[in-house]
């Protein structure tokens, strides 16, 4: 395999088996240990499959030469900072940093209700946060980077920016190290699981860049965020015991409340939206028929384990005219 190449060769087996996935792995660390000789690779590592599956891939390949960062923006859903700090710095003996700035996020984002300046917001200081972690490291001359094959399609097509972290590479001059640029999703999950990253990482459903601060409407306060991280765990955990096959399934706190009665008391709460869908293409998207008993169950569980919620509602809309996430 070419790594230096941008253009998957047609005749390029498709990944699908754990010997496809060896043979891949094996091409994969020989060529980045040719690429990087001694030098350093930095990596933004969300706990994504894409960046995850890179951090596997590199620490088989060059150890502690590889430092990865993670940001842990306060946005998260629940456990998953904790799980890239269990799986690469406990599991896999990573050159790890961990930066919580959840602090940082929040404040900035306090009062903030206009979703796309909530979205400029996370993702200029996620810039920041992770220029201030470089500029502390010694020596680094490589960035590593989860770009995978649809990411070249869709740049090259102009749909989207190339798949980085941001200003640093052209400022830098640091060389990109893209082992996994070649593949496409499916491919980097087996590669993923042959390289024993947890089924929980690698079938992980897709996630927004902004996290949890799209799905916490208008304005985030702390109370409001904690308890959508709570009903999501739930709805997540109760769709993957039932074993439904489902593309995503999530839950939305919105920014409004609503009266109900707790322990013979007044209440006035926020609704929780489960919002779950199946989709194809991405371009378009169907909502399942959830099992009423699964529903009830679910309710059940938000209504008396979530403090501050005191409804539960389906999202029935599918895409068009409802997009996946609320803003
Ligand atoms: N909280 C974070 N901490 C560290 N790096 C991050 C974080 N969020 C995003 N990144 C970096 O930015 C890249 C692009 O993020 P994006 O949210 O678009 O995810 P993605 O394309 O699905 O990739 P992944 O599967 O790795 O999350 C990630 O691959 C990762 O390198």
């Amino acid at each position: 395999m070419d790594f230096t190449s941008n253009k998957r060769p047609d005749d390029m087996v498709r990944i699908t088996t754990p010997e496809l996935a060896d043979a891949f792995i094996e091409e994969a660390v020989a060529y980045t240990r040719e690429q990087v000789g001694d030098g350093k690779v930095l990596l933004a590592l969300s706990g994504g499959v894409d960046s995850s599956v890179v951090a596997a891939l590199l620490i088989k390949a060059i150890g502690k030469q590889l430092v990865c960062v993670h940001v842990n923006h306060g946005l998260m859903r629940k456990g998953e900072s904790e799980q890239v700090i269990e799986v690469f710095q406990n599991q896999m003996d990573a050159n790890l940093i961990y930066v919580d700035a959840t602090d940082r996020f929040l404040d900035l984002l306090a009062g903030q209700a206009d979703p796309e300046t909530k979205r400029h917001i996370i993702g200029e200081e996620f810039i920041k946060v992770f220029d201030e972690e470089a500029a502390k490291l010694d020596g680094i001359g490589f960035l590593g980077q989860g770009t995978i094959y649809p990411d070249i399609l869709e740049s090259e097509a102009g749909v989207k920016a190339h798949h980085n972290v941001g200003g640093l590479p052209e400022e830098l001059n640091w060389e990109l190290v893209e082992p996994v640029k070649l593949l496409f999703k499916d491919e980097v999950r087996v590669v993923g699981k042959q390289l024993g990253l947890p089924d929980g990482m690698v079938y992980r459903q897709p996630f927004p860049g902004p996290g949890l601060g799209v799905r916490c409407t208008g304005a985030i306060t702390r109370d409001r965020l904690a308890a959508l991280r709570e009903a999501d765990a739930i709805v997540r955990e109760e769709i993957e015991a039932a074993g439904l096959d489902i593309w995503q399934y999530f839950a939305v706190v919105p920014d409004m409340r609503a009266t109900g009665v707790r322990d013979g008391q007044r209440a006035y709460e926020w609704p929780c939206i489960i919002r779950c869908i199946n989709t194809v293409d991405v371009m378009t998207a169907e909502v399942p028929e959830l099992d009423w008993a699964l529903l009830k169950k679910i309710t059940d569980r938000i209504l008396g384990e979530v403090p501050g919620i005191c409804r539960v509602l389906y999202d029935l809309s599918p895409k068009p005219i409802g997009t996946v996430e609320f803003e």
